[in-house]
């Protein structure tokens, strides 16, 4: 078996000093999407923050490529090859696309592999990124990501806001991302979008795992996704099967 890119174990984070995130162990293996899914509040951003180091950590440990990153500052994670992608578009306005691209560049980082996998950023290169559609700062934002050359990126719903067609297009990328043997962590509200093209996903309801397993358990499964976010009555012996750890928490 591959060694995972990132190594969660009994993680717990906090916001304001209220623990929201509450002994979370998994992990992302390079060339795979790993999907993280959950309610509103269920605690996704949260734990993104945690591993980014934007959050602190009240226990656990965080292992990229197998060395400890929980006690590094969150620049030196991005050293360390963690790229993130948090839910706000940011951007530098006033700045052009390859002046984002270049201010972000690091290692390895190459803007001919952002080109190829976005021509459309190549054609408005010289743009300020301010004037670019929500789409195309989107792209520029996984851009950015990308010429840091980074073993493991985090993704938070960069689907917010966007037409169904154009985060279609997105994430047909973030495949192509973990197909350049990247880790990817995807948080997506259009939870069948990102089963498509996840290997493992985690639900998280209340900062606790309550679901691991393969993605294709749950695809199409709207009932039983609603009741992994929600909680209910038990799922049948035949339901639970063998591989995925499931509880159902109240
Ligand atoms: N800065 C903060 N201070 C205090 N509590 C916070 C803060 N940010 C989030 N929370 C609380 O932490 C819990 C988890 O929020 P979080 O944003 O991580 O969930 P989420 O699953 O990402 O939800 P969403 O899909 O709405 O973004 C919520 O109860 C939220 O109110």
């Amino acid at each position: 078996m591959t060694a995972p890119a990132l190594a969660l174990a009994g993680v717990g984070v906090d916001r304001a000093e209220v623990q929201i995130i509450h002994d979370v162990s998994l992990d992302a293996a390079p060339g795979a999407v790993t999907v993280i899914l959950g309610a509103n509040g269920a605690g996704k951003t949260t734990l993104m923050d945690g591993i980014a180091g934007l959050a602190p950590l009240r226990s656990g440990t965080i292992r990229l490529d197998g060395k400890p990153i929980e006690k590094l500052a969150p620049y030196k994670r991005a050293w360390a090859g963690l790229g993130y992608v948090e839910q706000a578009r940011t951007t530098f306005r006033t700045l052009t696309v390859e002046q984002n691209l270049l201010v972000s560049q690091s290692g390895d980082g190459d803007l001919g592999t952002v080109y190829r996998l976005f021509p459309e950023l190549e054609k408005r290169r010289g743009l300020q990124a301010g004037h670019l559609s929500g789409g195309e700062q989107q792209m520029l934002v996984l851009g950015r990501a990308l010429v840091s050359a980074p073993k493991v990126v985090l993704i938070d719903e960069m689907s917010l806001g966007l037409a169904p067609l154009v985060v279609r297009r997105l994430m047909g990328t973030v495949g192509e991302l973990a197909g350049m043997g990247i880790a990817v962590v995807l948080i997506e509200q259009f939870a069948n979008l990102a089963l498509d093209i996840g290997t493992h996903a985690h639900v998280l309801r209340k900062g606790r795992v309550v679901f691991s397993g393969p993605c294709e358990e749950l695809r199409g499964d709207e009932q039983r996704l609603h009741r992994l976010y929600f909680g209910g009555p038990p799922l049948s012996a035949a339901k639970t099967d063998a591989g995925a750890a499931e509880s159902e928490l109240e």
